[in-house]
C-alpha cells in the first residue's frame, strides 16, 4: 500500500467537534434520550448478513453520530476498506496483505494481489480439506490395525487455537456423530495428559496447527503426542496415518515426521487470529462436516460485503469501531465485554480477545511516532446469564464505565421448557438495566412499599441506587448456526479493522508477544541442573526465581523434590 500518512488523530476540527459533542452528551441520561425519541430502537438498529445490530443503549444522538463518521471520514476510512479488500499491504510492518476476506471469497471472484488472483489456490486447499473430511467421515482413511477414527486431536496455540476451539465449542450441535473434537495448547504437560489419558491411539487422529511451524508449545506438545503415539503401539510408518499438519512450513512439517501429502498449506497473507477460515479450520470441518463450514465462510463472505459496500452510515462495523472510540476516548472506558447469551458461544470472549488485543494493542502509529491517544480496549467476557451473579455488579454499580455487546440467538438449540425465553428475558434485562438503572428516590420508594421503616430506607437508598447510562450493544442472530456465526465473527474482525484505521496503527504485527519468547529461550536454559554457571545476567527477582526453582522446583529432568 502507498501509505499516505494521517493527520494527527486528537488535533482536528473533526475531533474538536466530537470533544464538543461528548460536553454536551455526558451530563444527558439515556432514559432521557429514549423518552424523548420514540423511535430510538428503529432508528438505530441496523440488520445485515442475517444479523440485527440494536445500537439505542449507547449516549449517543444522530447529532453525535454524524461527529464520529465525520471523523471516519477524515480518518479515510472508506479508502482503508477498499485498500483490505484490494490485497494492498495494509500490514506495514511486515510488508504483507491482509486477505482473510479471499479465504471466504467464492470461487467465482478475484481477490488479484500484484497481478495474481489467490482465489483459486484458496478453493484448491478447501477441495482437499473437503477429501480428507470426506475419507475421515466415512472410514476410508483409518488409523492402525484398521480402524475409523474415532477422535481428532488438535494441537496449536493462539489463533491455531482460540478459532477452531470456538467455533466447533459453538457448533456443537452439527457435530459429526462418530468424531469427538479435542484442543491442546498449552505448555503445561497437564494439557496434553489429561486430553490423551482419555483416547485410544488407534483411533486418535493428530492435526498440528501451526502457521509458522516453529512455536515453542505446539511443537512440544507435537512431540508429546508422537511419543505416546509411538509408545502406545504405533510405528513411524503409521505416524503418516495419524499425524495431519497445517502450516506455511511445509519443510518444516516433513522435517518433523509429518508426510507431505499430509500437510495443508496456509499462507503469509492470513495472520494467525484471522485464519480459522482457512486449513486452520480443519477441526472443525472434521467436527461439523465441510457443508457446514463452507457455510461458515458464506456467512462470513456476507458480512465482508456488507462492511465492504454499506455506506458507513449503515456499517455495522464501522458503527461499533465508532463506539468504542467514543467511549475510549471521551468517557474513559479502558475495557469492552463480550457477553453472549448462548451456552455454545461461551469461548467467543476468548476468541475475540486474542483478535483485538493482539491487533490493536499498539502503541506507535504507522509510521513509528507514538500515539497520544489509548488504543485497543482490554476486551474480556463470559457466558450469560452465569457473568450475572459474578461481575455484573461491577458493570452496573462500579466506578468504570464498561461498555458491553450482548449476543443471543432468538433460537435455541435445545429448546426446553421456558429455558430460552428465561434466558433472553435475563439478556433484555440486563441491558436495560445498564442503561436505565435505579435512582435513590426509586429504591427509597421500593423499600417502602415493602415495609421498610423510613430511616433505614433513607440509610440503604444510596447502596441500592444504580445510576444506569451504561452503554450496550445488542446483536441477535436468528440461531447460533454456522451462517450466523460465521457473519458474527468476520463483523468482530471488521470492526477491530476499523478502529485501527482510525488510530492509524498497523492492526496485523505483533511484535509485541516476541519480547517473552526470546528471554524465554535463556531462562529455559539457566532452569537446567547446569544452567547456574556463570555471572547471572538477570535482575535480582529473575536470578532469584530461576535460583529458587533449581533448588525446590521440578526441571525438565523431572529430578525436583
Ligand atoms: O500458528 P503459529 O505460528 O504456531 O502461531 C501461534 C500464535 O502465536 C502468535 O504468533 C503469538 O505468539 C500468534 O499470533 C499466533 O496465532
Amino acid at each position: 500500500m502507498t501509505y499516505s500518512p494521517l493527520p494527527p488523530l486528537t488535533d482536528s476540527p473533526e475531533w474538536d467537534a466530537l470533544r464538543e459533542q461528548a460536553e454536551h452528551l455526558r451530563p444527558r441520561h439515556m432514559r432521557d434520550l429514549f423518552a424523548e425519541d420514540p423511535d430510538r430502537y428503529p432508528r438505530y438498529t441496523l440488520e445485515a448478513a442475517g444479523l440485527l445490530l440494536d445500537y439505542s443503549k449507547n449516549r449517543i444522538t444522530d447529532s453525535s453520530l454524524a461527529a464520529l463518521m465525520a471523523l471516519a471520514r477524515s480518518r479515510r476510512l472508506e479508502e482503508r476498506i477498499g485498500a483490505l479488500f484490494k490485497g494492498e499491504r495494509v500490514n506495514t510492518t511486515e510488508n504483507r496483505p491482509a486477505l482473510h476476506a479471499a479465504l471466504r471469497t467464492p470461487e467465482s471472484e478475484a481477490v488479484t494481489v500484484e497481478g495474481q488472483d489467490v482465489v483459486p489456490e484458496v478453493h484448491h486447499t478447501l477441495r482437499r480439506m473437503e477429501t480428507f473430511v470426506g475419507q475421515i467421515h466415512s472410514g476410508q482413511w483409518r488409523g492402525m490395525n484398521g480402524h475409523p477414527f474415532t477422535d481428532v486431536v488438535s494441537i496449536g496455540i493462539g489463533g491455531s487455537f482460540l478459532g477452531p476451539q470456538m467455533v466447533s465449542e459453538a457448533l456443537r450441535p452439527y457435530w459429526h456423530d462418530q468424531l469427538r473434537c479435542h484442543f491442546v495448547a498449552n505448555i503445561d504437560g497437564s494439557d496434553i495428559s489429561d486430553t490423551l489419558r482419555h483416547l485410544d491411539p488407534e483411533t486418535t487422529l493428530f492435526l498440528v496447527q501451526s502457521k509458522s511451524f516453529r512455536t515453542q508449545e505446539t511443537l512440544a506438545n507435537a512431540r508429546a503426542a508422537r511419543e505416546w503415539f509411538v509408545e502406545n503401539g504405533g510405528s513411524q510408518e503409521q505416524v503418516s496415518r495419524h499425524f495431519v499438519a497445517v502450516t506455511s512450513q511445509q519443510d518444516e512439517a516433513e522435517r518433523f515426521g509429518i508426510a507431505r501429502d499430509n500437510v495443508f498449506p496456509m499462507w503469509d497473507w492470513v495472520g494467525g487470529r484471522y485464519s480459522l477460515w482457512s486449513a486452520i479450520g480443519l477441526p472443525i470441518a472434521l467436527a461439523v462436516g465441510m457443508d457446514n463450514f463452507r457455510s461458515l465462510l458464506a456467512g462470513a463472505h456476507a458480512m465482508d460485503e456488507h462492511f465492504r459496500t454499506a455506506p458507513l452510515e449503515r456499517n455495522i462495523p464501522v458503527i461499533m469501531g465508532l463506539l468504542g472510540l467514543w467511549y475510549s476516548h471521551f468517557f474513559d472506558a479502558h475495557s469492552h465485554a463480550v457477553l453472549p447469551y448462548d451456552h455454545f458461544l461461551k469461548s467467543l470472549p476468548a476468541h475475540l480477545q486474542q483478535l483485538d488485543m493482539e491487533s490493536n494493542g499498539k502503541q506507535v502509529r504507522i509510521n513509528g511516532t507514538p500515539v497520544d491517544y489509548p488504543t485497543g480496549p482490554v476486551i474480556w467476557g463470559g457466558a450469560g446469564a452465569n457473568g450475572q451473579h459474578a461481575y455484573h455488579q461491577l458493570l452496573h454499580q462500579g466506578t468504570r464505565l464498561v461498555p458491553v455487546d450482548f449476543i443471543m440467538p432468538l433460537h435455541s438449540h435445545n429448546p426446553l421448557g421456558d429455558h430460552h425465553r428465561l434466558l433472553f428475558a435475563n439478556c433484555l434485562s440486563q441491558s436495560q438495566a445498564l442503561m436505565r438503572g435505579k435512582i435513590d428516590e426509586e429504591a427509597f420508594e421500593e423499600m417502602r412499599a415493602e415495609g421498610m421503616p423510613e430511616e433505614k430506607a433513607r440509610e440503604l437508598a444510596p447502596h441500592k441506587a444504580i445510576p444506569g447510562n451504561k452503554p450496550s450493544n445488542t446483536l441477535l442472530l436468528d440461531r447460533v448456526d454456522p451462517k450466523g456465526l460465521g457473519a458474527l465473527i468476520a463483523l468482530y474482525e471488521h470492526k477491530v479493522f476499523v478502529q485501527g484505521a482510525l488510530w492509524d496503527i498497523d492492526s496485523f504485527d505483533q511484535w509485541g508477544v516476541e519480547l517473552g519468547k526470546q528471554l524465554g529461550k535463556t531462562i529455559e536454559k539457566r532452569l537446567e541442573a547446569d544452567g547456574g554457571q556463570g555471572e547471572p545476567r538477570e535482575d535480582s527477582s529473575t536470578t532469584g526465581l530461576i535460583q529458587l526453582f533449581r533448588e525446590r522446583g521440578q526441571g525438565i529432568s523431572g529430578a525436583g523434590k
